[in-house]
Parts: structure tokens; C-alpha cells; sequence
């Protein structure tokens, strides 16, 4: 596999350690209503990725408690299962339940990562053309989100970009096929997460120690620790739990 490299980009970065996971719920809702308003005050729209897992439910279901106009705000998946969207390991659905199902959000303002053709590569072409017409892109262009959420897994993973697979290098498209020991899934690219005016990463537990301190190291391999490669050109913000963060202090 071929040596990643980046350029070096402007960012800020912001790293939170907070008490427990209902601190980090209630800091991530604060920023998010913040980043909302701003985007709706600039571009009157607000579009925002969604991370899948476990750690954001309770954000999505604060979420759904807010007086927002849903009718500014668009939704896609930074990843997903390639899974039915009833299956219970299905992103969609635990955001649904959660969240979008709970609000009057216009159906065309949900934009699911599509999971039927059978094949993941289709699937992914067909999610890749979906953000070009969405934000009107020429070739070779990459969206702008106001927001990607993130999770990290303990083998530092995110989104669906795996330790020593080939998405990790996928620079030139937005949305390519992960890999989680074989199992394929549909996710953002490197480089599309990166053109974010805001990422946002909810880390939680014990077994994040380790991955998080070979994240933030001067030097670690970033194909071993894929969320290393994550540094959007806007804020880069990890709001970590006691336990996550317990190293990092
Ligand atoms: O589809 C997924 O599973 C997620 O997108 C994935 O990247 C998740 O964010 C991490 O695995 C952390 O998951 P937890 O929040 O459950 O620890």
C-alpha cells in the first residue's frame, strides 16, 4: 500500500476532556447548536455527516428534544453497515429511532447511504453522485459539510476507514467501500472529511486510551491508526470522556 502523505493544513484544534459521557452529550449539542446557527445566518442551510456506533445516541436523542427548522437542515451518513436500513447494526436506523424519525424533518432533507443494489461499490457510486448533484460539483470537487460527527474505535479507526485498508487512500472520490475484517461498508473518504468546516469526534472508555495516544503522537504510522489522518482544513474538535482522555492529561 502506498506511503499516505497529507499537506500540512490550517485547522484548529480543540481537545476536551470532559467527566462522563452525558458531559460530552451536552458539550457536543452546544456546539452543534452553535455551528447550526452560524450556518443557517451565512448560507441559511446547515448539513451535517453522521457518525454510527454507539457514542452519539444520546446526542441524537438530545437532538431530537431541540425547536430546530429542520427544514434547513440536511442529514447524510459519514458511514454505514451494508446492512438492510431495518437491521438492527444499520446507522440509518439507530439515527431514525433516535432522532429523525422523532422530528418533522422534510424526507428529502435525509440523505441515508443506500445499502440494496448488492453490490457496495454501486452503492457507493450511487452515494458518491448523490453529494455531487447535492452540492453541485464539478469534477474532481469536494463538498463542504458544516459538520462531521465522528467516533473512534479501539483500533482507531473511524467512519468506516479501517487500519491497513485500501480506503485509506482513496483521495480522488468522495465516498468509497470500507472494509471491517471483510465485511464491506459504504464510507466518506479521507479527503472529503477533511474539506469539513467542523469535525467532530465523541470518544468514549477505557479501551480508547491506547488508540487515542498513538492518534496523538509527533510520530505514529498513520495506515496502523487511520484517525490520525483526520485533519480538516476547519475545526478539529475531539471531546473525549475521563476515561478515554485519562493519558492525554
Ligand atoms: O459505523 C460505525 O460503527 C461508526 O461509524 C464507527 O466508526 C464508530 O464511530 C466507531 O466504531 C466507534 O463506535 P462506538 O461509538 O460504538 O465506540
Amino acid at each position: 500500500m502506498p506511503k499516505l502523505t497529507f499537506e500540512a493544513t490550517l485547522m484548529e484544534k480543540f481537545i476536551e476532556i470532559l467527566a462522563n459521557k452525558e458531559e460530552i452529550t451536552q458539550r457536543a449539542l452546544d456546539i452543534l447548536l452553535v455551528k447550526i446557527k452560524d450556518a443557517l445566518q451565512s448560507r441559511d442551510q446547515f448539513t451535517i455527516a453522521l457518525a454510527g456506533g454507539s457514542t452519539p445516541k444520546p446526542l441524537y436523542e438530545a437532538l431530537a428534544q431541540q425547536a430546530l427548522p429542520w427544514d434547513k437542515i440536511h442529514v447524510f451518513w459519514g458511514d454505514e453497515r451494508y446492512v438492510q436500513s431495518d437491521h438492527p447494526d444499520s446507522n440509518q436506523r439507530m439515527a431514525r429511532q433516535a432522532w429523525l424519525d422523532q422530528v418533522n424533518f422534510p424526507p428529502t432533507h435525509l440523505h441515508p447511504m443506500p445499502t440494496a443494489a448488492n453490490d457496495p461499490k454501486v452503492d457507493a457510486e450511487t452515494y458518491n453522485r448523490e453529494l455531487e448533484q447535492f452540492f453541485h460539483l464539478n469534477a474532481g470537487e469536494f463538498p463542504v459539510f458544516d459538520v462531521v460527527l465522528l467516533g473512534m474505535g479501539d483500533d482507531a479507526h473511524t467512519a468506516s476507514l479501517f487500519p491497513h485498508t485500501e480506503a485509506l487512500t482513496v483521495q480522488d472520490r468522495l465516498i468509497t467501500v470500507g472494509n471491517k475484517d471483510g465485511q464491506p461498508r459504504i464510507t466518506f473518504t479521507v479527503p472529503l472529511i477533511n474539506h469539513a468546516r467542523c469535525v467532530m469526534f465523541l470518544v468514549t472508555g477505557a479501551n480508547k486510551q491506547e488508540p487515542l495516544a498513538q492518534v496523538f503522537a509527533s510520530e505514529a504510522d498513520a495506515i496502523a491508526y487511520p484517525s490520525r489522518l483526520i485533519q480538516p482544513v476547519g475545526e478539529l474538535w475531539w471531546l473525549l470522556d475521563a476515561a478515554a482522555g485519562a493519558n492525554l492529561t
